[in-house]
């Protein structure tokens, strides 16, 4: 571990690899924050060793996870920032874009949930897959529009993300119905939308998300039941522009069956991928604080916010 990494960044780190800190926009603004930390505590003696500490605590966040694109993204958005030559003024540059950039998060959230709710009638019932602040604020700007929405939540295996979504949507007084994951294609019968969150939406429109939203897809379209993805820009993935692929996490065996249990089942091969691919075939819209596109035409999106270049701020020079 680099010592020039403040303790607070590691600790972030920590978090967000042992996913006390989860969720593709959580984890965004988690990695901002402390960027900025990493600048207001720095003792750095020159500009350039306050640059080189900030580009070492943004590779330690971003070793983490690897497949929310929110993470970079926000890494991206707070180093390039820095243009001053001084300590201070760099310093500056960092507490700046950090927060500029959790205010940004923060309102793209609830502009994107009111094109959201627009999709969504009075009296809808919608299915929810793992847990995604992008999708509540949906659903929360529906309500508060003073729609009935009801919802069908899966519970998301191995890690129950959907406890969350289901306290969540009681919170904002949504009746729910929790299913285990294996019923979700008999309860598509029963509802008008599904609406989940991304991790990151590809150049081609693809959309990753929690493993299970393809499938989950994939029955949707065969049942005739739209499927909404509610994805702020932060999750575009600039690099898939430029061919790149989206890396899948693989986590721990642990979490999908104790080692007790696997030596009785005479310990096969267990996988526990934590994300997957949605076709962008399968996909309705996807939903942006800049309106909603079909997947498709997201591309047009990126070119403008992105360009085309992706060089990594965080790289040694
Ligand atoms: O797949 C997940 C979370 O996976 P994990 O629990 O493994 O992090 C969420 O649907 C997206 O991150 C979007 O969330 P948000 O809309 O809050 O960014």
């Amino acid at each position: 571990m680099d010592d020039r990494v403040h303790p607070e960044v590691r600790r972030t780190a920590t978090e967000i690899d042992t996913m006390e800190i989860r969720g593709a926009a959580t984890i965004a603004d988690a990695a901002a924050r402390a960027l900025r930390t990493q600048a207001t505590e720095s003792d750095a003696a020159d500009a350039e060793a306050f640059r080189a500490e900030l580009r070492a605590a943004a590779r330690t966040l971003h070793e983490t996870r690897p497949t929310a694109v929110s993470l970079p993204n926000a890494l991206r958005y707070v180093l390039r920032g820095m243009s001053s030559t001084t300590v201070e003024g760099l310093r500056q540059n960092v507490v700046d874009s950090a927060d500029e950039f959790c205010a940004r998060l923060e309102r793209a959230q609830a502009d994107l949930g009111q094109v959201g709710a627009n999709r969504l009638r009075d009296g809808d019932t919608i299915m929810t897959h793992c847990h995604s602040t992008d999708a509540l604020a949906c659903v929360e700007a529906a309500v508060e529009q003073g729609k009935h929405i009801e919802a069908v939540v899966k519970e998301t295996r191995p890690r129950n993300q959907g406890h969350i979504t289901a306290k969540r949507l009681h919170e904002l007084g949504v009746p729910v119905t929790l299913i285990v994951d294996s019923a979700a294609r008999r309860y598509l019968n029963d509802v008008n939308h599904v609406l989940v969150g991304a991790d990151a939406v590809a150049a081609d429109g693809s959309v990753i998300n929690k493993i299970g939203t393809s499938g989950l897809a994939v029955n949707a379209r065969d049942r005739g039941t739209p499927i909404t993805v509610a994805a702020q820009t932060l999750k575009l993935h600039p690099g898939t522009m430029t061919g790149h692929t989206v890396d899948i996490e693989m986590r721990d065996t642990a979490e999908v069956v104790d080692d007790e249990t696997l030596a009785e089942l005479g310990n096969p091969t267990v996988k526990n991928p934590a994300f997957d691919v949605t076709p962008p075939r399968y996909v309705d819209a996807i939903v942006t604080e800049r309106g909603q596109f079909p997947p498709e035409s997201i591309v047009i999106l990126m070119r403008e916010l992105f360009g085309e270049g992706t060089s990594e701020p965080w790289a040694e020079p």
